[in-house]
């Protein structure tokens, strides 16, 4: 899986330009989920693509200002737009970029984060199958302003910032919109990108199972069929699928390792290795929380411990990899993992290092090749092969758990003390959720413990416990997300008994801010 891209595939091809947003790869996997193929291309490498071969392009979204693109940039997106003739859209960014091309002023101070009502004013084919008025998500700080007559106002957000616009440039039309219609929590998002497939004509001809066909052929011309590899399972879906993965590839010199690295929640250890042997991925356990835990403790940044962390993880797997002669080494990273590294691209700005992809030293690449089959694909997509590849219920509809686990669950100062209080909670949040049949309707259900304190009493005398902060999500992908509205007996019910139970706990908060613009996991 070392290329960027496919070729001779049927159908229509999209050309996504990205400029560094959070959400390039999801534009990319909503067209596909709309059975066109979409292909990514970084701004600066734009000369390294021929635009003929594609049906239209798309602009996405961006962490940089339109005023801060570099001049050779800008003058690219002109040519694209004033002299090219393949219909555009622009994404958030990608938006500003066009108006600001036709002449709109570019405006700042004008923030929206999330979710946000929009007013469509001018009907149009964009937005066929919307109403009037729809819920879009935001995340942007500057819009473009005072349009001028070549571009038609489409429609304007609540606090009237310019919400989508429409120009005729070179007879083929050019659309822009603030939101960000690939987002699922845009309600009519994915319809928008059909209407805008629509509008081009697009001919629909891409399925996921080829995707996955593709995997298996790529990755079967790539490795030895003799070679020794491992592959490290979290008995999370993304490494689940992987290690199935490198079982078809590499048959019995495939090595599943799992890692009890005393960061994980309770009985996880026995769940995750019953379910993988019967899967037939019979892994070996290293036992190493005290490895990890003595190197955690005291440390304060989040940052820091992830480093440790993956620092860990690859001399544990350097080790078996030397003794066992391995050349490969899987990992089940997806794409999120190294969008919001900032991984494949310079121009992303680093929101967190998950620890497989920021969190890998430099000497552990150096040693043997890594194998990442699913690095282009989102959890949704990775349940889809899951499922097509008989992955039992139980493994497809786990919460997903972070690589460094409750490590990040702890803000503040790294103590063994708060892991108990943290690893205890969660599990009374998690049970109390399966108790009212809430587990398997939430993306994430855990808890979150820092260092503020708060004055309690128990037992007519006063005490000064933790406070502990319940975050309960719902999401598709991860890549937004919303807390979830529980109701407040369900609520009660999860307060009541991490109180009860846990003696140095005096509050119970519930996080109510939805991604973005917070994120899922506290740090
Ligand atoms: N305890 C563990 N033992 C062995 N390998 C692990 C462990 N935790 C994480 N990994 C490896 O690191 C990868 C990234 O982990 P992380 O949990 O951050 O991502 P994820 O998207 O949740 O993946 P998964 O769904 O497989 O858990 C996993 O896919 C797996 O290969
Ligand atoms: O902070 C993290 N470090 C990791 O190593 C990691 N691995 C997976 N996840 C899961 O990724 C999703 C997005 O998480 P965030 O909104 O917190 O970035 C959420 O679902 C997270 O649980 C991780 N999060
Ligand atoms: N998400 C985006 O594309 C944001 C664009 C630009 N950085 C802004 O803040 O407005
Ligand atoms: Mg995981």
């Amino acid at each position: 899986m070392t290329r960027e891209n496919i070729t001779n595939i049927p159908g229509s091809r999209i050309l996504i330009v990205d400029y560094g947003g959070q959400y390039t790869h999801l534009i990319a996997r909503r067209i596909r989920e709309l059975e066109v193929y979409s292909e990514i291309v970084f701004y600066r490498d734009l000369n390294r693509v021929n635009i003929e071969d594609y049906d239209a392009v798309i602009l996405s979204g961006s962490h940089l200002s339109v005023k801060s693109l570099d001049k050779d940039a800008v003058e690219t997106a002109r040519k694209i737009l004033m002299e090219g003739d393949k219909p555009l859209l622009g994404i958030c960014f990608g938006h500003q970029l066009i108006g600001y091309l036709l002449g709109a002023k570019l405006s700042t101070g004008c923030s929206e984060y999330g979710r946000t009502t929009m007013k469509i004013l001018s009907s149009d084919e964009l937005f066929n199958g919307w109403g009037n008025s729809e819920v879009v998500w935001m995340s942007h700080g500057e819009c473009i302003e005072d349009l001028p007559d070549s571009i038609t106002l489409l429609a304007e957000s609540e606090n009237k910032v310019v919400a989508a616009i429409k120009a005729v440039v070179n007879n083929r039309a050019v659309y822009g919109v603030q939101f960000h219609p690939e987002v699922h929590h845009t309600v009519k998002g994915r319809r928008l990108l059909d209407n805008f497939l629509g509008i081009i004509n697009a001919k629909k001809a891409w399925r996921t199972e080829n995707y996955y066909r593709y995997i298996i052929d790529e990755l079967g011309r790539e490795v030895t069929r003799n070679g020794v590899a491992v592959v490290g399972v979290s008995g999370g879906i993304d490494s689940t699928v992987t290690a199935l993965i490198g079982k078809k590839l590499f048959g019995d010199k495939l090595i599943s390792v799992f890692v009890d690295h005393g960061l994980l929640r309770e009985g996880e250890r026995e769940l995750v290795v019953s379910s993988l042997e019967k899967l037939g991925l019979n892994p070996l356990i290293v036992d190493a929380g005290e490895r990890f835990i003595s190197k955690l403790e005291g440390s304060t940044d989040c940052e820091e411990r992830r480093r440790v962390i993956g620092e860990e993880f690859a001399r544990i797997f350097s080790e078996i990899i030397e003794k066992e002669g391995a050349e490969y080494f899987l990992q089940g990273t997806t794409y999120p993992d190294i969008i919001e590294s900032g991984g494949t691209r310079k121009a992303a700005s680093v929101i967190k290092s998950h620890h497989n992809v920021g969190g890998l030293p430099e000497w552990f690449r150096g040693r043997v090749k890594i194998l990442e089959p699913l690095r282009f694909l989102y959890k949704d997509e990775v349940r889809e092969i899951a499922r097509l590849l008989g992955v039992p219920r139980e493994i497809i509809e786990r919460h997903p758990f972070p690589g460094p686990g409750l490590a990040v669950r702890i803000t503040g100062i790294f103590t063994k003390k708060k892991l108990d209080v943290c690893r205890r909670a969660s599990k009374i949040v998690e049970d109390v959720l399966g108790e009212y049949g809430l587990y398997s309707r939430v993306w994430q259900a855990f808890a979150v413990v820092g260092d503020d304190r708060w004055v309690g009493v128990k037992g007519d005398a006063r005490s000064h416990g933790y406070i502990v902060t319940v975050r309960i999500v719902e999401s598709v992908d991860g890549m937004t997300a919303d807390y979830s509205k529980i109701p407040y007996d369900v609520l009660d019910e999860i307060s009541r008994r991490i109180t009860n139970s846990i003696q140095d706990v005096t509050m119970v908060t519930y996080a109510i801010t939805s991604k973005p613009p917070s994120t899922i996991e506290p740090c």
